[in-house]
């Protein structure tokens, strides 16, 4: 099913922002006197965005696109979470500034994505980029396997390292991109070759401690997906808790594999323990696809104008290798899609009385998740109000 519906893709954002660096500043403790004023207002207000908090890499954290000029970053972003068609990203124009965009897709999925341009050199001595490591979750490099990567290989030594030292929390993924034009030989050849001398370029620096995670990727298919899904999963402190929620529910329902999906952009926010099959990640999302799309044509738009996907939302796909593919809606963003056989099916009461089961003990965790996140707001909101006197201006230590 096409993947360039737009009009369903387009609600996922909260915001789209350009932000444009400027000059050099010392004080630590006010990241975004890096950016102009227009952006801090739009961008930052209340600390909704958590950039003045400093609990905001818990919140919200950052994902950050790096990699040489046209290494694929922005199609990347486009292609996941604005629905581009993989055809149109031949005429997306160069990056010449940080983007910065919200994805606050789902109850678990919230994040910032920060697009770099190829050609700036993040280590001018103008730009701050210990605010930004200091903030982030993941740093993504792309690497273009279809081009030379010895530069490639320099600068992701250069970024690692630089970002290590200033966060040595951040998760390090290697996107080994558009690997669309090779074959599978030639694949697990530009990896192995691509992994090792990263690898040794850490191990000569002494820093054989920075762990580098690679993956294969392409926008031509669903490994770029599958890759982000990863990414995004290792930022989600509740992960361990879905994981074990999704296994009871398939042992008890004697179902095969269940993902947790994030609608919208199709990135699976859990999976039970089994291990993952590219094919049947991708007739998930193709079953995500179908459903939103025939939503899309005969389904009830909400006011909201956002994507037709409601509590009333769920399919099922007979297929002809007598496995049956089930689609439930668990939370406003989320769904359940899951693998079993036809005889197994036919015991669909009980499914979905575990299910039902399973969806309560998800909107717990959510519950649980929302009080943390107001209680750590309030702490920060306590913190400011505390160095601010009462007309607002800044408390003068004594
Ligand atoms: N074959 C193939 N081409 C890709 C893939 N991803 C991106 N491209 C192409 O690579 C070119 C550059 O993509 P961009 O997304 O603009 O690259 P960028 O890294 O954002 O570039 P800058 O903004 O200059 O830093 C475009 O023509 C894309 O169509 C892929 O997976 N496979």
């Amino acid at each position: 099913m096409s993947q360039g519906n737009k009009k369903c893709g387009e609600e996922e954002v909260e915001e789209d922002e350009t932000l444009a660096m400027t000059g050099d500043d010392d004080d630590d403790d006010d990241d975004l006197d890096t950016f102009t004023d227009g952006d801090l207002d739009s961008g930052c207000e209340d600390g909704v965005l958590g950039c003045r908090d400093p609990f905001s890499s818990e919140v919200k954290p950052r994902i950050l696109l790096m990699g040489l000029r046209r290494s694929g970053k922005s199609s990347i972003q486009k292609v996941v979470f604005h629905k581009m068609s993989p055809n149109e990203t031949l005429f997306l124009e160069s990056t010449n500034k940080i983007c910065r965009e919200d994805v606050s897709n789902s109850s678990f999925v919230h994040f910032q994505i920060w697009d770099f341009p190829g050609q700036i050199d993040f280590f001018d001595p103008t730009f701050d980029y210990e605010m930004i490591f200091r903030g982030t979750g993941a740093l993504i490099f792309v690497i273009d396997s279809q081009d030379d990567y010895v530069e490639a290989l320099s600068r992701l030594h250069l970024t690692v390292t630089r970002a290590y030292k200033v966060n040595p929390d951040i998760n390090f993924e290697v996107f080994i991109h558009k690997v669309d034009g090779l074959s599978d030989d030639h694949k697990i050849e530009k990896q192995r070759d691509i992994q090792k001398r990263a690898n040794d370029d850490l191990v000569d620096a002494a820093l054989e401690r920075i762990h580098l995670s690679f993956y294969l990727t392409s926008i031509y298919d669903h490994s770029i997906f599958e890759a982000f899904s990863k990414v995004v999963q290792k930022l989600i402190p509740e992960l361990p808790t879905l994981e074990n929620l999704l296994n009871i529910f398939i042992t008890n329902s004697a179902i095969e594999k269940a993902f947790l999906f994030d609608v919208v952009s199709k990135i699976y926010i859990a999976t039970d323990s089994s291990p993952v099959d590219m094919q049947t990640y991708e007739l998930c999302c193709d079953m995500i696809d179908v459903v939103i799309d025939i939503s899309c044509i005969y389904g009830v738009m909400g006011n909201e104008g956002g994507i037709p996907y409601d509590k009333e939302s769920m399919a099922i796909i007979r297929l002809n290798s007598t496995s049956v593919m089930y689609l439930k809606e668990v939370t406003k963003f989320l769904a359940l899609v899951c693998f079993l056989r036809e005889e197994s099916f036919e015991r669909k009461g009980l499914i979905d009385y575990n299910f039902h089961c399973f969806r309560k003990a998800i909107q717990e965790v959510f519950e649980v998740r929302l009080k943390v996140l107001r209680s750590r707001k309030l702490l920060s909101h306590r913190r400011r109000s505390r160095q601010a006197t009462p007309n607002g201006t800044p408390r003068v230590p004594s």
